[in-house]
């Protein structure tokens, strides 16, 4: 699985937590920075991870800013972009399940790297079920196209 990875100074150390727990498990990311805890926009990781998995250079992008708020609402501008923010377990799964979300958003200064891992690692071994969820994902799709004229 390809993985873009970004985040702002809110959301490095978190970044660099989740990118050598996801090495460790033989998983390689790309990481689109930001390379230090210097103040930085997070709309200019969002676009860079969000871009590069709406164009299917990535299966899946990791955004994580302070509160992951940020970086989500920015994320879900670029069109095919399905990202969630995610705070729990329950929510990890039933956002894959449910709304085939291809950008996970997380918050730095919200979780604790243990919960934050499990995030990740549910959203990434989750898969999409289809069926009636995919009724309504091609109803965002039409509310994309209806504003992207
Ligand atoms: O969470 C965020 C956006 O939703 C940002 O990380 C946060 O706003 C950055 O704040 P500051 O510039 O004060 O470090």
């Amino acid at each position: 699985m390809r993985i873009a990875i970004g985040s702002d100074h809110g959301g490095y150390d978190l970044k660099e937590e989740i990118k050598s727990y996801l090495s460790e498990k033989g998983l390689e990311t790309k990481d689109f920075g930001t390379d230090n805890r210097d103040s930085c926009d997070y709309p200019d990781y969002a676009i860079e991870v969000s871009e590069a998995v709406a164009k299917g250079d990535y299966d899946k992008g990791i955004l994580i800013c302070g509160t992951g708020i940020g970086i989500s609402i920015s994320a879900n501008k670029v069109p095919g972009i399905r990202c969630a923010l995610v705070g729990d377990c329950f929510s990890a799964k039933a956002t894959r399940q449910h709304n085939d979300s291809n950008v996970l958003a997380l918050g730095g200064r919200v979780l604790g790297t243990g919960l934050a891992l499990e995030i990740v690692d549910i959203w990434l071994s989750t898969e999409f079920e289809g069926g009636r969820h995919q009724n309504r994902i091609n109803k965002i799709t039409e509310i994309e196209k209806k504003y992207s004229k």
